[in-house]
């Protein structure tokens, strides 16, 4: 089921002072404009690396589910992490028939294919993003 790493989820208070942050510090180059994404409750961004992505949230909403994990842990920091399956639904029943918690119904992400989220109690502690891999990917 597993595939390729897709991203690194970082939780943040403010994704400007994040970028800032990339750029001056480790002199990233390549970071996409950020975008609001209300039905997942966050604003988003990618710092745009040779192998990977970090995608950079913040909270967007009364209701945002990272609202939790900010509280915990105010100056941010890692939030999940994302890799792709070839069938979102097929993983989503996989996951259930062994036990797992599966948060939610698939919806689409921001990279515009279906994503679920496995409970951090499963996962050892790591909130995991499973997200199918989009058909236009280059392998
Ligand atoms: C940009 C769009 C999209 C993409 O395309 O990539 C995204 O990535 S959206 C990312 C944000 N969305 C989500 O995270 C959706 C799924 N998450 C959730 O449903 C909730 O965040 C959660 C995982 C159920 C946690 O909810 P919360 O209310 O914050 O916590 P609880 O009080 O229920 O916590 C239970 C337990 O889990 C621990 N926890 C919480 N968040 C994390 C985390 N990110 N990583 C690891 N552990 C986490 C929390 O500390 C609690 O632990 P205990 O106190 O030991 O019980
Ligand atoms: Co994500």
């Amino acid at each position: 089921m597993i595939g390729k790493l897709n991203h690194v989820g970082v939780a943040t208070p403010s994704i400007d002072e994040s970028v800032k942050m990339y750029r001056e510090l480790l002199g990233a180059t390549s970071v996409t404009d950020k975008w609001a994404m209300p039905e997942q409750g966050v604003w988003v961004c990618f710092v745009n690396l040779p192998n990977s992505q970090i995608e950079l949230i913040e909270p967007y909403g009364e209701t945002s589910p990272i609202h939790g994990f900010l509280a915990k842990n105010p100056k941010g920091g890692q939030h999940h992490i994302c890799f792709e399956v070839e069938n979102i639904y097929e993983a989503r029943d996989a996951l259930v028939a062994k036990g797992a918690t599966v948060l939610g119904e698939p919806r689409i992400g921001a990279h515009g294919t279906l994503i679920i989220f496995v409970h951090p109690k499963d996962m050892g502690g790591l909130l995991v993003e499973l997200m199918e891999t989009p058909k236009d990917a280059h392998h």
